[in-house]
């Protein structure tokens, strides 16, 4: 019965709505990178760096993520980059991906916003030709990093405005909230721009009201801490508003001590537009796929549940409606040839 659900979760087709395009950046490449352009790590092997990523907390992670993408300096670097991500989630039948990137990682040590865009958006173009998969970038501002810098951020990224589906907000939750970026979003608006942001990770649920009402933020990346306020639940699932949750993601970075304590089935027993993704992949012990399968038999989730998860999936995409119909249709038409709708 278990290996007929993961073979279920293996192959539906699914969206991933979180996945940081640095996060997906794998040791080996790290260290091919670095001897490729010269870059000085303060790891001795593959082995040594991935002993480093025993995690206390979201800051904790971000120090050595940083550290990791300043082996990125080509067009090239970006592209074998996102091009690795990409063939691993067309392995977990991944069909449509909307990335973050974070622009400011790069820009503040000397490279040029095209060389990030331009390696990123050719892998894309790649995959989609190749395997069909359809995507989009999302930018994100880094929070720990002034409003100052995210309008000159924005500016940067306005002859590039058509190849961005959004624009996201990440890096240290605690301690900057989401009005301190409600002007720059504000602008982004205007632009006609897609609005996410990452809040209720670390942070407190208040931080995932200021994200909806200042900011306008149409998806709530993590927002698992949104439990903690009743009136707040009600609202985003009356709102259909989804939580792009990365279960994985959680337990590293010890949002939740283990994967059977991970609030995903109350947050869908309280009717949440639920989606699976995986963050920081590389950084984080799994793939999408990797988070669904250890997230269900933890949890003991089934196929219906399995279900609904592809469908928030696609429905909580930033598609066209009949594109986004057609793939709830795969979904559908997956779960019944299964003998599971
Ligand atoms: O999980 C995350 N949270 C905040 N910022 C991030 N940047 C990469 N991953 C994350
Ligand atoms: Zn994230």
């Amino acid at each position: 019965m278990a290996d007929t659900l993961h073979r279920v979760l293996r192959g539906m087709p699914k969206a991933e709505l979180h996945i940081h395009i640095e996060g997906s950046l794998e040791p080996e490449l790290i260290f091919a990178l670095a001897q490729r352009n010269n870059v000085r790590l303060d790891y001795a092997s593959v082995e040594d760096l991935r002993r480093a990523y025993a995690f206390t907390d979201l800051q904790s992670f971000l120090d050595i993520y940083y550290a990791g993408a300043s082996v990125l300096i080509t067009e090239q670097d970006f592209y074998d980059m996102t091009r690795a991500y990409l063939k691993r989630a067309h392995e977990d039948n991944v069909r449509h991906v909307e990335m973050f990137f974070d622009p400011q990682t790069h820009t503040a040590r000397g490279i040029a916003f095209a060389t990030v865009i331009d390696g990123i958006s050719r892998a894309l173009a790649d995959a989609r030709s190749e395997w069909g998969i359809s995507g989009g970038l999302i930018m994100c501002f880094l929070r720990h990093l002034s409003e100052e810098e995210a309008f000159a951020t924005l500016e940067q990224a306005l002859p590039y405005r058509d190849r961005l589906l959004g624009v996201g907000l990440d890096s240290s939750e605690r301690g900057h909230p989401p009005e301190k970026f409600a002007r720059v979003f504000a602008r982004c608006r205007e632009l006609g721009l897609h609005l996410v942001a990452h809040a209720g990770e670390e942070g407190p649920p208040d931080y995932i009201r200021t994200a909806l009402d200042l900011l306008k933020v149409e998806r709530i990346d993590h927002g698992v801490r949104c439990l903690e306020d009743p009136e707040l639940t009600r609202r985003v699932a009356k709102d259909g508003i989804a939580l792009t949750v990365c279960p994985l993601s959680n337990i590293k970075l010890c949002v939740f001590d283990a994967l059977h304590q991970h609030n995903m089935r109350a947050l869908l027993d309280a009717g949440l537009k639920v989606t699976v993704n995986s963050d920081d992949p590389a950084y984080f012990g799994g793939y999408i796929n990797d988070n669904f399968l250890q997230t269900f038999d933890a949890l003991g989730l089934d196929a219906g549940h399995a279900r609904q998860l592809a469908r928030n999936s696609f429905s909580a995409a930033f598609l066209p409606a009949s594109e986004k119909q057609k793939r709830l249709d795969e979904v559908d038409a997956y779960f019944a040839e299964a003998g599971l709708a």
